[in-house]
């Protein structure tokens, strides 16, 4: 990780009383938890456990119970948000190419882009590994290149704000590394990161901080400290969505 790191340019989050109801499932409950600017916290937890809900509460599209608050260092920077999955159909005819430019331009979707532009989205492209696959479609992509092109939406305009929902889940080993150095560096740019994960050994590599989820925060605190063997079994064994 790298040892100079810029002044936060991301927010800090405050989630207060954070309470979700979905049907008959209550996904969330009396959530309390802060992200400190400019640090990649983790959140972990088992399937179910509510930290896509968490996700969906930042972004404003659940009906949510409590307070979230989000503490810019000054005027309220870009957010980028990576999903988990995105199904695009096979006989789409969109490439990657057109998809980063309808995304990008304010100019109407499948106009070719400007020479510059298009420069501007093939480095994007190159920076998660995608050199050289801008011209094909979306809907014949792999998992994992359609997670290296969901990434490179996020990369550009740079973030100050990047939110991720299991963002290496169908990536390769190289895909994953990349993107651990990807974070690594926007945290050492200041950029706050909220990172739902389920490899913890990536969350102990690169994480300042976890949380672990299961509708209430079970454990929260530095990764070093916190993911120890016992707990994460314990997490994971769904006795802690019972209690
Ligand atoms: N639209 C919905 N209507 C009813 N229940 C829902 C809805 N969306 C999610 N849920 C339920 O809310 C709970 C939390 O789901 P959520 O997707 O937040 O979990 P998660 O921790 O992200 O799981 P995973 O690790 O599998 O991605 C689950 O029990 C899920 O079935």
């Amino acid at each position: 990780m790298s040892a100079t790191l810029a002044l936060p340019r991301g927010p800090g989050i405050r989630f207060e009383g954070l309470g979700l109801t979905l049907g008959r499932t209550r996904a969330l409950e009396s959530v309390d938890l802060t992200i400190t600017p400019g640090t990649i916290h983790a959140i972990v937890g088992p399937n179910g456990g509510g930290k896509s809900s968490l996700i969906r509460c930042l972004l404003g599209q659940m009906p949510f119970r409590g307070t979230i608050t989000l503490d810019w260092p000054g005027a309220p920077g870009r957010i980028a948000y990576v999903p988990q999955t995105l199904q695009f159909d096979a006989g789409l005819p969109m490439t990657v190419l057109d998809f980063l430019n309808a995304l990008d331009s304010p100019r109407p979707a499948f106009l070719r882009p400007k020479a510059a532009t298009r420069a501007r989205l093939l480095s994007q492209l190159e920076r998660v590994g995608m050199a050289g696959k801008a011209d094909r479609r979306m809907g014949a992509l792999s998992g994992g290149e359609r997670q290296r092109v969901l990434m490179a939406q996020a990369l550009d305009p740079a973030p100050d704000l990047l939110i991720l929902d299991e963002p290496m889940a169908a990536l390769d080993e190289a895909g994953a590394a990349l993107f651990e150095r990807l974070l690594t560096d926007l945290r050492g740019q200041g950029v706050t990161i909220l990172w739902i994960e389920h490899d913890l050994d990536a969350v102990r590599r690169i994480a300042c901080r976890v949380t672990a989820l299961a509708r209430k925060v079970r454990f929260d605190g530095p990764p070093a400290r916190e993911l120890t063997p016992e707990r994460a079994l314990d997490l994971f064994s769904h006795r802690g969505l019972a209690a």
